[in-house]
């Protein structure tokens, strides 16, 4: 079997407010984005790794590389508007069978069981992205009128998101729709049911500054 990891880092961080977009900032001494290249590389399943970068970033990253010496071999794809566009210019440039991760640059603490039991779950069912059961109490709001949802049914949605190319491909080919959030939001428009690994609580996306901090911490326990 062919793994492959897409590893989106084509956003332009505009919740983080920094003049550098987040997935280049420093954790540890290390851009967010070379975290998250190593733990994909450190995984079993060996994928091969597709970076999706912003085209104004090629020789910024190219140069970061350089500066780092960070030598793990990477494909670089050119990002698009959406999520959605830049993970579809990265399906489009894969060819054959295989099976794809499809992962949050800015998701930096994953850990390599996690990427292997996603490859492994997907490869056994067609698909499987990472979510954790909500530990808060959730309402749903409709209006003015707020309810209580049953939070054992709620799950927090992680990548990785992993796919086998073929419905991927098949998925890909929709017109983007505001509502599509994540890529098992646009696989299961096309009428697949998506099914869960078990995420990580560490999993968290850096979005907002103190999000940032928190992976820091993390990373020192
Ligand atoms: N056109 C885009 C938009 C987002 N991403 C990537 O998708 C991941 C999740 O997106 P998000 O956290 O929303 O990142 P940004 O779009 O950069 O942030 P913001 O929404 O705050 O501007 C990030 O790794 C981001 O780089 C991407 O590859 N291409
Ligand atoms: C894909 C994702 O990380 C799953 O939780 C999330 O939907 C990305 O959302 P963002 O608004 O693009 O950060």
């Amino acid at each position: 079997m062919k793994y492959y990891a897409i590893i989106v880092a084509g956003g332009s961080g505009n919740r983080m407010q920094t003049e550098t977009p987040k997935q280049f900032l420093l954790l540890n001494n290390l851009p967010v984005l070379m975290h998250t290249v190593k733990a994909f590389a450190l995984s079993d399943s060996q994928p091969k790794i597709l970076i999706v970068l912003n085209q104004e970033q090629h020789n910024y990253w190219a140069r970061l590389c350089e500066e780092f010496n960070f030598r793990i071999p990477h494909e670089v794809i050119s990002g698009g508007t959406e999520r959605f566009h830049s993970v579809k210019n990265a399906i489009d440039s894969i060819e054959g069978e295989g099976v794809v991760a499809i992962h949050d640059a800015v998701r930096p603490l994953v850990s390599k069981t996690l990427i292997d039991n996603c490859f492994n779950h997907a490869v056994k069912t067609g698909n499987a992205i990472a979510a954790v059961q909500s530990s808060d109490s959730v309402r749903l709001l409709k209006g003015e009128k707020t309810s209580a949802l049953n939070r054992d049914e709620i799950y927090l949605v992680q990548t990785p998101q992993t796919f086998s190319l073929a419905i991927l491909k098949e998925a890909y080919q929709q017109a983007f729709n505001a509502n599509f959030t994540d890529d098992a939001s646009v696989v299961e428009a096309i009428g697949y049911d998506i099914n869960i690994t078990e995420g990580e609580r560490n999993n968290i996306k850096i979005t907002y500054p103190i999000d940032l901090e928190l992976a820091e911490l993390l990373l020192k326990k």
